[in-house]
């Protein structure tokens, strides 16, 4: 695990001396947006014109913020327009690579051994960590985005006219609210989890990870009354919660010691889940295997025999009873 300093790929493990043991995430670097015409998005510059078969996304099957893309993808039939190529779940000396041997589709574009090899093909001299998923323009042949908070509001609605999707998980009249949930959520849960797996001091662990039943009792609260975040209506808010709750039981409970509860213990969101889960398209999305492994065995730092556990026993299938709320 590393990153690109200048374009040189360094091996290196999270930085949190500076800040009392707290890990920080770092801001992605690339935030151009796809629009319908091509002009400039919410971000960067313009010229990202939404157009059949111009956008790859590379993905980790593992990852919480790739599988809000890869969700995306598939709810507004974006999966003939834009290929996938998904990295190996283990991300070693050299970050995130596509070993075909340890479940990598490999690189489909240009046959590259590692991720950071796409970072520095966008930009030759770029820093930072590499990340994913990344949205890549085989026109410019460029990044587009590697953030996935806007990505999947790229594929909300940039594409419409070309797929007839009309679906909406943003929708004007609830984005105040959606906005609001989303930052609590992405700081105490989203990243919560993370917060409280990579930290590197007893206090900076403890405050996490009450911040983050705190929120998760929220939750449970807001899902006994309402059958979704912002209501009746599914919108973006619940795809983003989805793909951190999905997790939890398998990998945060365990190796990052989010370990109060288990969401099983919650009836409400227990019941969220499966409903989430048996959605038309989404089982397809989500990767046990790859997500245990890559947290077990990637991280040596907190797990340094990389024995991945073979439990819990989970399942998402059976009744969620949500239909009468
Ligand atoms: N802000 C980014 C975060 C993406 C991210 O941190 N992805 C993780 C995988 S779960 C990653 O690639 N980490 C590699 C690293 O930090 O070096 C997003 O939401 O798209």
């Amino acid at each position: 695990m590393g990153l690109l300093i200048q374009g040189k790929w360094q091996d290196r493990w999270y930085e949190t001396k500076n800040s009392k043991g707290e890990f920080i995430r770092e801001q992605a670097g690339f935030r151009n947006w796809i629009t319908t015409d091509g002009q400039q998005g919410e971000s960067g510059s313009g010229g990202f014109k939404a157009e059949p078969d111009r956008y790859h996304l590379y993905v980790s099957l593992a990852c919480p913020w790739a599988h809000r893309t890869l969700i995306f993808r598939k709810l507004m039939g974006l999966e003939s327009l834009i290929g996938v190529s998904v990295v190996s779940p283990d991300m070693l000396e050299q970050g995130w690579s596509f070993d075909s041997d340890t479940g990598s589709t490999g690189d489909t574009l240009y046959g590259f051994e590692f991720m950071h090899q796409v970072y520095t093909r966008a930009q030759s001299d770029y820093t930072g960590r590499v990340t994913v998923p990344v949205l890549w323009d085989k026109q410019q042949q460029t990044i587009v985005s590697n953030e996935s908070s806007e990505i999947i509001r790229m594929f909300n609605s940039a594409f419409n006219e070309l797929t007839g999707n009309s679906c909406d998980l943003w929708p004007e009249l609830l984005r105040d609210e959606i906005e609001e949930i989303n930052s609590w959520i992405y700081d105490t849960i989203n990243n919560g989890v993370y917060r409280a797996g990579f930290a590197t001091t007893q206090d900076a662990y403890d405050t996490n990870v009450k911040t983050l039943f705190t929120s998760l009792d929220r939750i449970e609260e807001i899902l006994s009354e309402h059958r979704y975040l912002a209501g009746s209506a599914l919108t973006e808010a619940d795809w983003r919660l989805f793909t951190t709750l999905i997790r939890f039981d398998a990998v945060y409970y365990g190796h990052f010691k989010c370990n109060l509860k288990q969401l099983r213990d919650y009836s409400n969101i227990s019941g969220y889940i499966r409903e989430l889960y048996q959605m038309p398209g989404i089982a397809g999305t989500v990767d046990m295997q790859h997500i245990k492994r890559h947290y077990y065995y990637s991280h040596d730092m907190i797990n340094p025999t990389r024995i991945v556990p073979l439990g819990p026993e989970l399942d998402f299938d059976s009744a969620h009873g949500r239909e009468n709320l």
